[in-house]
């Protein structure tokens, strides 16, 4: 497996907070990284800085070799990196069709150009059917003509992921894919993730608290804590290793 994304030395502070210290981090193509840690340990700063919605203060961040730290975030988007976030971002004044549809004419202007934040007023037929398509895939068929703002807590991350894989990306970052899911729903997101990984040959890097969800979908596990990596590796070997147990997952850890 060859790296797809690499951070090396990466620090990052707020004005008057230190969060990320020395971060190395190596992601290899089609593994499914998950990063734990308990609240506040730095998760979703690690995610905005891969994704460059923040720039580190020092360090790099290099994406199939090369160096995008200081890339925007639609340039690495452009390159391949996906995101969702932990309240999904729609447009949520549209209908669920005119989501996926604005997601699809983005990716076909990827393709054409390097500028993506364009979509045509009268999508072409082919567009049409193909977020029908996506919809139905989805499970989201029934819910087209609803605004997005309407939907469920579930179907907006679904209809989130959705149209985060429709820009094709080959890196998909989940920041906690099933925060305030019903089980059954995690569950099925599970299998989602899982199906998609495979299908699509999909590289993941995911933030969860969920244990099941944790060891139902990483491929290799990441424990950050105080904004500094304490393991990484083999999910099982992480869940053993003693400093992993007395901060996290031990008596009184606040997500055991
Ligand atoms: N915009 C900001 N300005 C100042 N401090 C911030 C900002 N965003 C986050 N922080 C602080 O940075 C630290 C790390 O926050 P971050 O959200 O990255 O942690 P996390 O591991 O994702 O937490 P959680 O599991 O609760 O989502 C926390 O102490 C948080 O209060």
């Amino acid at each position: 497996m060859s790296n797809l994304l690499e951070v090396r030395g990466v620090n990052f502070a707020y004005p008057s907070l230190k969060v990320l210290t020395d971060i190395n981090l190596t992601i290899r193509e089609g593994e499914s990284h998950v990063i734990i840690g308990p609240n506040g340990a730095g998760k979703t700063t690690l995610f905005k800085v891969l994704s460059g919605e923040m720039f580190a203060k020092s360090g790099q961040v290099f994406y199939e070799g090369q160096d995008v730290s200081a890339l925007d975030a639609w340039q690495r988007v452009h390159r391949g990196i996906g995101r969702t976030f932990q309240m999904a971002r729609l447009f949520v004044e549209q209908t669920v069709l005119d989501n996926v549809i604005m997601a699809l004419e983005s990716r076909e202007r990827i393709k054409k150009t390097a500028h993506g934040r364009w979509w045509r007023l009268s999508p072409t037929k082919e567009i049409v059917e193909e977020a029908h398509l996506r919809l139905a895939e989805y499970g989201l068929l029934k819910r087209v003509d609803d605004l997005a703002a309407n939907l469920s807590h579930g179907d907006k991350k679904r209809l989130e992921l959705l149209l985060t894989l429709a820009l094709r990306p080959k890196l998909i970052m989940l920041d906690e894919p099933t925060a305030g899911m019903a089980p059954e729903d995690r569950r099925a997101a599970i299998e989602t993730i899982n199906r998609l990984r495979q299908s699509e040959g999909l590289t993941l890097l995911l933030t969860e608290h969920d244990m099941e969800v944790v060891f139902g979908l990483a491929t290799r596990l990441t424990v950050l804590n105080h904004g500094e990596i304490i393991a990484s590796g083999d999910p099982e070997e992480v869940r053993r290793d003693p400093t992993v147990r007395s901060i996290y997952f031990g008596k009184g850890a606040a997500h055991a």
